[in-house]
């Protein structure tokens, strides 16, 4: 079984996705640490020297690779990954799909500091701007976060939650 967490950025993919597969026994993969192995470069490199079209390429490369390395495993998704090509479909045809739902005056909290350095999306953007972005992205990605297969509505998670929804206890 693969499960898929998805969501905006600082929803908490990672974090709550490494805790799933503990919980499970099953592999781990972050599509964006995934990436990063894959190209030797960071998430905001590639950005940078690439630009984001050849990024989401990569994603979706990468996307690809993760399902056909794993059969038993939690994959957290970059926040963007659902919104480009057929993704979202492609992920619902291989496993089931689970998107954390989290206000956007959390996400909004939670993005800052030292955690912008790592989202080139963000960084560069004056506070006001990043509200900015961070709305307007929203209201352009619901639409797909909400092709998911389950939502939870956070902003906080429990693997005990999400084991619940799977039916796994
Ligand atoms: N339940 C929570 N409560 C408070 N802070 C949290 C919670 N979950 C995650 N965070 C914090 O929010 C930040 C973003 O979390 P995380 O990296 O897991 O998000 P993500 O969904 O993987 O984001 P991205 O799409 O950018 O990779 C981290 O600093 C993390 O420590
Ligand atoms: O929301 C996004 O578009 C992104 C989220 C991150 O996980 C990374 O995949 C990258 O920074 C882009
Ligand atoms: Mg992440």
């Amino acid at each position: 079984m693969l499960i898929f967490l998805i969501g905006m950025m600082g929803a908490g993919k990672t974090t709550l996705g490494w805790q799933l597969a503990n919980k499970l026994g099953y592999s781990f993969v972050d599509l964006d640490d995934f990436i990063e192995k894959r190209e030797g470069k960071s998430i905001a490199q590639i950005f940078e020297q690439e630009g984001q079209e050849c990024f989401r390429e990569l994603e979706r490369a990468a996307l690809e690779a993760v399902v056909t390395e794993n059969t038993k495993a939690v994959i957290s998704t970059g926040g963007g990954t659902p919104c480009f090509f057929n993704n979202m479909d492609f992920i619902n045809g291989q496993g089931k799909s689970i998107f954390l739902n989290v206000p956007l005056s959390e996400i909004f909290t939670r993005l800052s500091g030292s955690n912008l350095a790592l989202r080139p999306l963000l960084a560069n953007k004056t506070e006001e701007e990043r509200r900015l972005f961070l709305t307007n992205t929203l209201a352009a990605r619901k639409p797909c976060y909400e092709q998911a297969v389950y939502t939870l509505n956070g902003p906080d998670f429990t693997v005990q939650a999400l084991l619940k929804l799977l039916n796994y206890n």
